[in-house]
């Protein structure tokens, strides 16, 4: 079978693919500024006989590794970018950042990069060793939190001729991702007024920091009015300076706006904006709109979904060993009650470990994630699958210093293989069988319907580093 030669594959060079996850993990580098988790990737791709591109669509930490010719032509999705603020020591069962205020990788993205970058070389090796036609591609994609590269990517054209892609996620469990996200759109709003002193003429000063106050409370009284699935979040990245005594001439806020769909996420945009314009009514100050990025919601494909269980079952689970599962329970210690309390369970009857040791019965229907994803794009113009696989504790979440503190261990490694072999195993099955790449073709077709991906970033809005 072929996924037994692609785990060899994998487990034959599992060294080198987790120092190449470590060092991501040490490097943290936030959005659009993963210049040495960029370079890392890339750099191993070569060696491993990939054509690299870097630089790709403009973006200085995107990159494409590319092997063989023609088509079909898969995608494997990486992502390496890490959170700021969220550094936190090794293997630990207690909350201590590594270095106080800085970044760290809790989302797994370290991981994730990694994992896709493994199952890369093993479909050049098994095309190679079985004069397969058709082209692998690894897709550098930086900046994933808050950033949405792939969506800079595709609107690039850098997936136009892709016939499928593969993506994963590290999570707390074994699943196939046959998730559907939420679209969103991230925009700032930046207001000017007039500085003055404000005690001796506060009558003179403008303030653009109560601009942004008015704007936040006339969006907080507008979600009464806006659909359940959407979200609206905000932060405000410059709040006008530490004086009290001066009025604010200057305050930003930055939105992130969500909703299932692109349409209803710019419908709601379009009633921030006019709240924000009616703030700088108020104030009489002047606000100027700042689009930042967008991502559409992810579409899932079935046909790549089933391939992808089958492969995963006939791989089975990561397993874990003594070492690790003492681990798990100590950090998994550290969780509350209510955290626990999203813990994968198989039935009311299944115990509630604290690693789980079984693959989510897969069902093709759709389970909704409430969160974002840049993924979104890829998968509305070429069909698009993902999995997860128990790199972290049952039951934590994405996000947490947990998720950093296990993120360079063994228990993530042996999760971030498992992953890379189930996508690897997954292409090759899918090479195999040119008709379920058209299959899952049809499949997008039919599930957009009448409706055509447009890009939701806007021309001329290029990626923006956040400080
Ligand atoms: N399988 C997942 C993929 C992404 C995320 C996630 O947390 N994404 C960020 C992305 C935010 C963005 O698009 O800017 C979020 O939802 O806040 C969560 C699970």
């Amino acid at each position: 079978m072929h996924t037994k030669q692609i785990a060899e594959m994998i487990e034959n060079k599992r060294d080198s693919f987790i120092k190449v996850s470590d060092r991501i993990w040490e490097f943290a580098e936030t959005r659009f500024e993963e210049y040495q988790s960029a370079e890392l990737l890339a750099h191993t791709l070569e060696s491993e006989g990939f054509q690299v591109e870097r630089g790709v669509g403009g973006i200085q930490t995107a990159f494409i590794g590319s092997f063989g010719s023609g088509s079909p032509v898969v995608a494997i999705l990486g992502e390496f970018d890490a959170l700021s603020g969220m550094s936190q020591k090794k293997g630990q069962a207690k909350e201590e950042p590594l270095v106080p205020g800085a970044n760290g990788h809790g989302c797994g993205h370290n991981l994730l990069g990694t994992a896709s970058l493994a199952a890369a070389v093993a479909v050049k090796q098994y095309m190679e060793e079985n004069n397969m036609s058709g082209t692998v591609r690894y897709y550098g994609c930086p900046g994933e939190e808050g950033g949405s590269g792939k969506t800079f990517m595709a609107r690039a054209g850098l997936f136009e001729d892709v016939d499928f892609a593969l993506c994963w996620h590290p999570m707390g469990y074994n699943s196939i991702m046959a998730i559907e996200s939420l679209a969103n759109y991230q925009v700032y709003f930046k207001f000017r007024g007039k500085s003055a002193h404000a005690a001796a003429s506060p009558h003179l000063g403008r303030s653009a920091l109560d601009a942004v106050e008015l704007m936040n409370v006339g969006v907080n009284y507008l979600r009464e009015h806006i659909i359940t699935d959407a979200r609206v979040h905000y932060a405000i990245t410059n709040s006008g300076g530490l004086s009290p005594n001066v009025v604010q001439p200057y305050a930003e806020v930055l939105y992130l706006v969500r909703a299932p769909k692109v349409a209803q996420v710019q419908e709601i945009y379009e009633r921030v904006c006019k709240i924000a314009k009616g703030a700088a009514l108020m104030t009489e100050t002047e606000v100027e709109i700042v689009f930042d990025k967008a991502c559409s919601n992810v579409v899932q494909n079935e046909t790549i979904e089933q391939v992808m269980y089958k492969n995963f079952q006939e791989l089975g689970v990561p397993v874990h060993d003594e070492e690790e599962l003492k681990l798990a329970k100590s950090v998994r210690a550290t969780l509350t009650e209510q955290e626990r309390q999203t813990a994968e369970r198989l039935s009311a009857d299944t115990p509630d470990p604290d690693m789980v040791s079984w693959i989510n019965p897969y069902t093709g229907a759709t389970i909704p994630l409430n969160g974002s994803t840049d993924v979104g794009d890829v998968s509305w113009i070429t069909p698009t699958a993902q999995c997860t696989t128990a790199c972290f504790i049952n039951g934590s979440t994405l996000h947490s210093w947990q998720w950093v503190t296990l993120g360079a261990t063994s228990m993530a490694h042996k999760g971030m293989l498992h992953a890379g072999k189930v996508m690897a195993s997954t292409a090759i099955d899918m090479l195999k069988n040119p008709e379920l790449i058209e299959k899952a073709k049809a499949e997008l077709k039919q599930r957009l319907g009448k409706t055509t991906y447009v890009n939701p970033i806007p021309e001329g809005v290029m990626p923006s580093v956040k400080k």
